[in-house]
């Protein structure tokens, strides 16, 4: 996020904090009349249970626009209120119009109004909160890496290998003064790899370049030779991610690399929905989401929830518990109606704070409370810690174990979803079949371990050379299927040439030995089907066709292949 959409994120929350005290004033004004008809004895439920309603707001959302101190006074009025309106439901038995609410009730209320300086909140100045740069962290995009060299030469011949894998490596040299002097910046890396003889010269250089408010500390690998106890202690003191031997086995480093990279990525992203009758609240929440690259959108009303959540697609849904004549407790339970829906995480972001009250609430298909007024911060590193969790569900339930590619039948309908997509918007895209060459030999020669870290290594090249928009999946042993939005059959030969390539230059080692290993692809249009089984039929035809004529190729699918 650059500095124009964060100076338009506090432009427009300071806003929201006008329109709040702008509102606020009706509210008290509401309030104080309402005082002055208990001192008369005429108030009815109705226009209790409206009190307690818009107290109960108050509560949510004062603090949040810099007045704490009104937020709890409403917090203990409304629970007060609460108490009062029991007790005279029990002692009237509905038998009166007007209420006999305690007078004592009108001089809190008076309290409350005195309480709120209207002309003096609290700042909620917040940080401006530097941003990951997604295009160097997430998968399926130009990975950079910092390789710091050393008079060890353990790194020496890194650079070079991680390149063909992919990354855009960057060297620098440990020395300290070339090191702090240097003008590389690590903020932007996804891991920087040292020597254990230069981590804490490293240490000090990343803690010259700290990162963002809300971003994970940049990846250190280390790699050395420390066999000991204390010398792996001392690199793991020095924050040291990933400790390897020298000399490193590469597809063992370049899939813990993958690993850091995705949980950089996936630790500061979400995608959030957030359901409050309160507009400018959840207005606010989602623009507080928003400015830390959490992508958050707003329902006020009830009624839109579910088609909302179909559109949005949330990973977690913030919910309050009181939503105007609905309950948020409802709401969730209706959710889960939905096998669609069933292991959304669902939080109640609520100012009802007694925990039997809460416990109640969540035995209605909600995960957990969070307690508002929330702080921003709070807010914005528990949405994220969540939205990790969730994302790590569902990739356990959606990947591949040995690749974390999409497993067969996740690939699978994302080609019939990707059918339906470009025949929608009329624009071209391609299915790619992918299947490792002789690689029964591969397994008879080397050994299934071995078959597995060729498998490993082919899934880890196509990550790093495909688009985040483009799906990868495991379709079968050593088979992949590939769908590539938004691109021509021209287009796809060429890349997968290029990655075809790549792929046969890297070396695997076993005992000593070295080999190469090579794949054929099939490729077919998606446009040209009306069923996504036919699309994958064509492919694998297609690849057919090229393991026939001579594997380590391309096939472009037509009527007569
Ligand atoms: N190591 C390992 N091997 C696997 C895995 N899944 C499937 N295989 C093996 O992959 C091999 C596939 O062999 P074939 O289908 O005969 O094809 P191929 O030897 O690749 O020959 P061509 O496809 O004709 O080039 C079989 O020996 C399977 O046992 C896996 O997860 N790990």
């Amino acid at each position: 996020m650059d500095n124009q959409q964060q100076d338009y994120i506090s432009d427009r929350l300071n806003v929201l904090r006008l329109r709040f005290i702008e509102r606020l004033r009706g509210e008290l004004a509401y309030l104080s009349d309402f005082a002055d008809q208990v001192r008369k004895g005429h108030v009815d439920e109705l226009a209790l249970n409206d009190c307690r309603q818009r107290l109960h707001k108050l509560a949510g959302s004062g603090g949040t626009f810099g007045f704490p101190s009104l937020g709890e006074f409403a917090r203990d009025l409304e629970k007060r209120l609460k108490r009062e309106q029991k007790a005279l439901a029990a002692e009237s038995d509905g038998q009166f119009d007007f209420l006999p609410v305690d007078e004592n009730i009108a001089d809190q209320l008076e309290l409350l109004i005195g309480i709120a300086d209207l002309d003096n909140p609290l700042s909620t100045e917040r940080e401006r909160s530097v941003q990951p740069d997604e295009e160097l962290v997430s998968h399926g995009m130009l990975v950079r890496l910092i390789v710091v060299l050393d008079a060890t030469d353990q790194l020496k011949a890194l650079p070079d290998e991680l390149q063909k894998y992919g990354f855009s490596v960057e060297t620098i040299e440990s020395r300290e003064g070339v090191l702090l002097a240097s003008s590389a910046d690590p903020c932007n890396a996804a891991a920087v790899l040292c020597s254990d003889a230069s981590i804490e010269g490293v240490a000090r250089w990343l803690e010259a370049h700290p990162r963002g408010a809300y971003q994970p500390p940049v990846p250190v690998v280390c790699i050395g030779q420390a066999e000991n106890f204390d010398r792996r202690y001392h690199v793991a003191q020095h924050g040291a991610r990933a400790f390897m031997s020298a000399p490193v086995d590469l597809p063992e480093l370049v899939e813990r690399l993958e690993t850091l990279v995705q949980e950089l990525a996936a630790g500061t992203k979400g995608r959030v929905m957030i359901v409050d009758d309160d507009r400018e609240l959840a207005e606010h929440y989602c623009l507080v989401l928003k400015s830390a690259g959490i992508e958050a959108h707003a329902v006020s009303d009830p009624l839109t929830l579910l088609s909302e959540l179909y559109a949005f697609e949330p990973e977690l849904l913030l919910m309050d518990i009181e939503l105007g004549a609905h309950s948020g407790v409802i709401l969730a339970r209706m959710i889960r109606f939905h096998a669609r829906w069933l292991s959304l995480p669902i939080v109640y972001l609520s100012s009802e704070d007694d925990p039997e009250r809460q416990l109640r609430a969540l035995s209605g298909g909600a995960d957990e409370f969070l307690v508002k007024p929330i702080s921003e911060d709070y807010l914005i590193r528990a949405v994220q810690m969540r939205c990790h969790r969730a994302r790590q569900l569902s990739e356990l339930m959606n990947r591949d174990s040995l690749t974390r590619l999409l497993k067969h039948s996740v690939i699978k309908q994302e080609v019939e979803r990707e059918r339906q997509r470009c025949t929608r918007g009329d624009y071209s895209s391609v299915a790619v079949l992918l299947d490792i060459d002789h690689f029964k030999q591969v397994n008879d020669t080397w050994g299934h371990a071995q078959g597995d870290v060729v498998i490993r290594t082919l899934a880890n090249l196509l990550r790093n050379r495909l688009r985040e928009s483009d799906a990868i999946g495991r379709y079968g042993g050593e088979e992949f299927l590939v769908v590539l939005p938004h691109c021509e059959p021209s287009a796809a030969l060429r890349l997968m040439s290029g990655i075809l390539e790549s792929f046969s230059e890297l070396e695997f080692s076993s005992e000593e030995e070295v080999f190469h290993v090579t794949f054929s692809a099939g490729v077919a249009k998606i446009n040209d089907f009306s069923a996504g089984d036919q699309i994958i039929e064509a492919a694998d035809k297609a690849l057919y066709e090229r393991k026939r004529n001579g594997r380590n190729g391309v096939t472009l699918y037509t009527d007569n292949a």
